[in-house]
């Protein structure tokens, strides 16, 4: 079966789809410069953290490969490399998997330049050793999602001795699957590998509002999955755990992160706070997917985390495809509609900050994180080398 691909990639070309679009129409946009993957990115044509990174790092590495940077010497192409690269960091502040594919391209740029600065072909040297590093972040990031689906199922899997005949139900909030990453998705994925092992009986999926997330990207997703599952509204989660938990066997809450910090607060799709209280009060456990590159261990705790505001219109208009009178989607008209006064103040932050005391287990690609005896997350035993950061 074909899976959903939110990037496609070869050297020189990159094509990205609009998320604005789905789920009625597949287009592809390509993306050939920084400023249009930072118009890409801040109108949130694509979206999901590690997505982001990706989309930045390809864009540039499509200019370079095209012959944009007019610099001659290795001094002068380090700095337009690194301006570029500071130009796009600005196109998403909460996300840390952008600042931190930065680094990463800045040091695989920079190492070049010093192996490189006699040779007469320095340049040269730059420009492949950033395109390679970029094109390595995105194959990483499909390797660390599978990985993170093993991960977190097995560790479900532990925590509830879960069977294909005593199958476990799950909830999970705005969209972390294929499209918000390079494939599989990092909460999705632990969906989408419980399922694969029959271990999983139903997944709940939240609207995620004001953007809807929820509703637009990850419903779509499991439906073209075929992973039995149910779309509710933000507001109905403490129903659904208080009604449905026994019955269905309700075991987790699993999301992704936008940015993970030393003591293990979690920045996540504004709504994700809500749930892990919920969670708790539930007894439900809560579980939060995130590679390694969404773990910032320079920021000590989440009152250090900065979140974005968006505009207003996210919460007083929505749009999408028309309905006829017939009941009928009309997949070739949309429409923009208003839904409040226009005229209300609006507070509108993209993401909220999980406490680390609310979260039970940090699943990564290179294994779970719970907190020790201490009430703490010791993140040492999955970034040894990162420490360095
Ligand atoms: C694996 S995606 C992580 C993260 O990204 C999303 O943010 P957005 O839709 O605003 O780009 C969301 O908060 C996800 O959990």
């Amino acid at each position: 079966m074909a899976t959903l691909q939110a990037i496609k990639y070869s050297r020189g070309k990159l094509l990205v789809l609009d998320q604005l679009r789905l789920p009625h129409e597949h287009h592809y946009d390509e993306v050939s410069t920084a400023e249009e993957a930072f118009d890409c990115i801040r109108s949130m044509r694509v979206r999901g953290a590690p997505a982001i990174a990706i989309v930045a790092a390809l864009a540039h590495a499509v200019e370079l490969h095209n012959g944009n940077c007019t610099a001659t010497t290795p001094e002068e192409t380090i700095a337009y490399i690194e301006g570029r690269l500071d130009f796009l960091k600005e196109s998403r502040p909460t996300a840390v998997d952008l600042s931190n594919a930065i680094s990463l391209l800045k040091l695989a740029a920079r190492a070049a330049k010093l192996e490189g600065l006699a040779h007469p072909e320095a340049k040269e040297a730059i420009l492949s050793s950033y395109i390679e590093a970029a094109e390595n972040i995105l194959a990483r990031d499909l390797e660390n999602n599978t990985s993170i689906g093993t991960h977190g199922a097995a560790w479900l899997q532990q925590q509830y001795n879960a069977t294909p005949a005593r199958p476990l139900s799950v909830l999970t909030h705005c969209n972390t699957g294929s499209l918000a990453t390079s494939g599989h998705g990092t909460a999705l994925g632990i969906i989408r590998t419980l399922h694969a092992q029959s271990l999983l009986k139903h997944a709940y999926c939240t609207e995620t509002r004001p953007y809807n997330q929820g509703s637009r990207l990850t419903s779509f997703e499991l439906v073209f999955e075929g992973i039995p599952s149910t779309l509710i509204t933000d507001s109905m989660a403490a129903a659904l755990f208080h009604l449905h938990r026994e019955r269905m066997n309700i075991g987790a809450v699993i999301v992704g992160a936008d940015r993970v910090v030393r003591n293990g607060d979690t920045a996540n799709k504004i709504g994700t706070y809500a749930l892990a209280v919920l969670a708790r009060h539930h007894g439900v456990k809560f579980v939060v997917a995130a590679p390694t590159t969404s773990i910032d261990l320079e920021t000590e705790s989440g009152e250090g985390i900065k979140i974005e505001e968006r505009k207003p219109e996210e919460l007083t208009q929505i749009s999408g495809a028309v309905v006829g009178d017939d009941g009928k989607v009309d997949v070739t008209r949309t429409a923009r509609v208003a839904i409040a006064d226009q005229r209300i103040g609006v507070w509108n932050p993209a993401f909220d900050v999980t406490p680390h005391d609310l979260i039970d287990a940090i699943v990564t690609e290179r294994g779970t994180v719970v907190k020790g005896a201490d009430g703490r997350f010791d993140f040492s035993q999955v970034l040894p080398e990162r420490w360095r950061w």
